[in-house]
This record gives structure tokens, C-alpha cells and sequence, in this order.
């Protein structure tokens, strides 16, 4: 059994980075940006007012009430052609050019409009209600820095910037395949024995999540026929990811019939729980991962191991989201492995975060992984700790 830490330092020293691919900006949302989007205008292009009113020069309104002449207007998308000279004034809109003479803006709350002229009751000084050009960007400016995962606003930014293609990283394609005889699809008619594959459909979700495309190969039998050949459709994803098999009865088959099949092992069996017997190696340069049949091991572990791999392969950083928080009941001292325990989380009357662990923690129990909040981190060996102590916990919003 090898430490949790060393595990995945070796499976973090195996990612490689995705190359970059195009785009259409409309397909760019959760994508991870491979190249910095540059503005190829400015925005605002030219000086425009923030308010409908009147363009003015300020040298006009230095005292109020006063009367000027209308000369023309701007609406948006329209300039005003000419030039403003003393006594004059354009009636203009909000995202309408500033014509030239103009310097300042008037918001109509303070004019009254007689037609052919219009009197000012009120008004700023030089650039009031003015958006000078380029004030959000100008060509060239970088908006989006590459190696962030897009949002609405970064695509929002990205087409004002009139970048309608975007370089991202390619998706990982991640081939899962889970095994065991008794496990079959969601909805199937169940023969007695037979349990439902909610690994296959959970780890298909969390590629996804993850900005990955999963693939789906199925369910393998028990058998080395079965597995040998779902195992051969892996070939050319970018990570094969197996479930279940991977301990020590005899129907446990992965290692060695992948092994036959050209597996090169890196590790196998980790010192946590849930997830021991988690495998890691390399299947003709394709990464793989043999995650545990047990259901919350196999989750837990694809967090803490297959997470940060699709991330690194994408050009992500997958930092823990570790908190303190205080805990609820006492627990006894733990054995040799990390520990992951479902807990329950609440915030106390000084706002302190409170985790209060399941009694039971079978890693067959998915009902109590669904309904935690966090998993409370006890290190190897830790010693027993009493309720009102400091724990640490890494919250489950994002499973
Ligand atoms: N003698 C020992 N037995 C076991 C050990 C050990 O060290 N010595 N380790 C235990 C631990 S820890 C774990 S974890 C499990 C992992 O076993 P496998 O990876 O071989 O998983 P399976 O035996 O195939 O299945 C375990 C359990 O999970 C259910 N399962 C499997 N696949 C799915 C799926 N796709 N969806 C839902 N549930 C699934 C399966 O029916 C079993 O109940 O080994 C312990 N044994
Ligand atoms: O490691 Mo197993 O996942 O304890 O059940």
C-alpha cells in the first residue's frame, strides 16, 4: 500500500496536457481556454453618452437656466455628422456617439425640450455622462487569459471583443468500463442477485462535470473473454477508467487480464479508505484507473485521483477545497489508512462550520455518500478526537 499523497503525485506526473482545438464561440461555455482572447476592437469605439439628454459644451453651461439650439440628434448606431459649435446642442441617446464639439452630457430629467431649441436647468462639468472610447477595452487588450475554465461572463467578454472562435483545450475522452456479473444498466429487469451499475452512470456524470466526454464501454462479465474484449474499445480515448475487479478474490480480473492485455502497473493498493485496491498504470500509453467496485469507494476515489488528472490534463491546477470545522461526536483512533468520513455539515451559533460523521460507513452505502456533505479527513494514525474538536473536512457541493 502506498500513501495517498504519493499516489497521486504519480498519477499527476503521468498527465499530459490535451492539445488545442478550435472552437465556435457558442460551444465555448466550461471549455478551458488555450490561448489568450485579445480584443480585436475597442469598446466603447468612440466617445459615447451613458444617458439619453443632450450633448453640450460645457463652456455652454456655466450658468443655468440656459437656452441652446437644436441642431440634430445621435441614437445609437447613427452618428451626428457635423461639428457643435457655441449655443448648440444634439439631442443624443444612451450608446450614442458624442459628436464633435461636444463634451458633456445632460440627462433629459433636466432639460425641457421646446422643439427647435431646449432649456438646460442643470449639468456637469467636461465628460459628465461621457464613456470615452476604449474605456472596457481597446484592439489588442487581453480579456481572457488562457487557462481558465470559460463562465458566461468570459464568453459574454470574449464576443464584445468580436472574437467569435476560441481556442480550448480537446475535451478528455475518458473510456469507463465497469465489470462484474451481477451488476447490470439503470433500468434493466433484475434477475435475483443482480444489483444496478450506479458507477457506470455516476462516473459518466462527473467526466462530464469535469469538462470531459465520457464513453461508455458497458459492463464486463466476470471473465477474461468478456473483459479482454471491452477493454480493446478503450483504444484511442485519452484514459481508460475501470470499476470494480480490482481486489484480490478470484473474480477480481482486472490486473491480470489487462495485465495480459499489456497493462504496465504503477501502483495498486493505496493506503485509504474507502479505495484501497485503487490501480493506476499505462495500457499502450493510454493513463488507466482501476477504481474499487464498492460504490463510494469508487466515488470517492475518482475524486480525489480522476479529478485532478482530467484537470491537469486540460491545463487546470486541482487544489483540495480543504475547511476547518468542528466536530460533532468523538472518534476513535484511526489504523493505517487515510480516511474519508460521510458527514453531515451545519453551522453552529458563531457561524463555525460543524461536522457531524454518519455512524455507519460501509463503503457499500451510497444513501449515506448522497445525503453527506463532507468527507472528515483523519490522517494514518491519527488519535481519537473528542466532539468540540478541530477537524478537517473537504466539502462534496461539487460531486
Ligand atoms: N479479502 C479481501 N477482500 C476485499 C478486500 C481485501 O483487501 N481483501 N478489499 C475490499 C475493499 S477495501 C474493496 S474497496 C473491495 C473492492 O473490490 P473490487 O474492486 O474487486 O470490486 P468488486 O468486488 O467488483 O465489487 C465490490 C462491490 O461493489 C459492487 N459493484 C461493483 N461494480 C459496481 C457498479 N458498477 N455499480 C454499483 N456497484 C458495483 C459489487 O457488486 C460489490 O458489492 O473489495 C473488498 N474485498
Ligand atoms: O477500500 Mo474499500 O473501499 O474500504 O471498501
Amino acid at each position: 500500500m502506498i500513501p495517498l499523497s504519493e499516489a497521486r503525485a504519480r498519477i499527476l506526473a503521468a498527465a499530459k496536457l490535451l492539445p488545442a482545438e478550435q472552437v465556435p464561440i457558442t460551444q465555448g461555455l466550461g471549455r478551458v481556454l488555450a490561448a489568450d482572447v485579445v480584443a480585436r476592437v475597442t469598446h466603447p469605439p468612440t466617445a459615447v453618452s451613458a444617458m439619453d439628454g443632450w450633448a453640450v459644451r460645457t463652456a455652454d453651461i456655466g450658468r443655468f437656466p440656459v437656452t441652446l439650439t437644436r441642431i440634430g440628434e445621435a441614437p445609437a448606431g447613427r452618428p451626428f455628422a457635423g461639428t457643435l459649435r457655441p449655443g448648440q446642442a444634439v439631442r443624443i441617446f444612451t450608446g450614442g456617439a458624442l459628436p464633435d464639439g461636444a463634451d458633456t452630457v445632460v440627462v433629459q430629467e433636466d432639460a425641457d425640450d421646446h422643439g427647435a431649441t431646449v432649456t438646460l436647468r442643470d449639468g456637469g462639468g467636461p465628460g459628465r455622462w461621457v464613456r470615452p472610447a476604449g474605456q472596457d477595452f481597446s484592439v489588442g487588450d487581453v480579456g481572457v487569459h488562457a487557462g481558465r475554465r470559460l463562465t458566461v461572463r468570459d464568453l459574454a467578454l470574449s464576443a464584445s471583443m468580436n472574437v467569435p472562435w476560441l481556442r480550448v483545450r480537446r475535451r478528455p475522452r475518458v473510456s469507463i468500463l465497469a465489470t462484474g456479473d451481477e451488476v447490470v444498466m439503470p433500468g434493466d429487469t433484475l434477475a435475483p442477485g443482480q444489483i444496478v451499475s450506479s458507477n457506470s452512470l455516476a462516473l459518466c456524470a462527473l467526466v462530464r462535470q469535469l469538462g470531459g466526454e465520457p464513453v461508455d464501454l458497458g459492463i464486463a462479465g466476470d471473465s477474461a473473454d468478456s473483459l479482454s474484449t471491452l477493454v480493446a474499445a478503450a483504444s484511442g480515448t485519452d484514459l481508460l477508467v475501470t470499476i470494480g475487479g480490482a481486489s484480490v478474490g478470484e473474480h477480481d480480473l482486472v490486473r491480470s487480464v489487462l495485465g495480459a492485455a499489456g497493462l504496465e502497473l504503477d501502483f495498486w493498493k493505496i493506503a485509504m479508505r474507502p479505495g484501497k485496491p485503487l490501480m493506476f498504470g499505462q495500457m499502450h500509453g493510454v493513463p488507466m484507473i482501476g477504481l474499487p467496485g464498492n460504490p463510494v469507494s469508487a466515488l470517492v476515489c475518482a475524486w480525489l485521483f480522476l479529478r485532478p488528472l482530467l484537470l491537469a490534463m486540460q491545463g487546470l491546477p486541482a487544489d483540495d477545497d480543504l475547511r476547518d470545522a468542528i466536530l460533532a461526536r468523538d472518534m476513535g483512533a484511526n489504523d493505517s489508512r487515510a480516511d474519508f468520513i460521510r458527514a453531515k455539515l451545519s453551522t453552529d451559533g458563531d457561524g463555525r462550520l460543524v461536522a457531524e460523521p454518519f455512524p455507519k460507513q460501509d463503503s457499500g452505502m451510497l444513501s449515506r455518500l448522497a445525503w453527506a456533505d463532507c468527507l472528515i479527513l483523519r490522517a494514518p494514525h491519527a488519535p481519537p478526537v473528542k466532539a468540540g474538536d478541530r477537524v478537517q473536512v473537504m466539502p462534496l457541493d461539487a460531486l
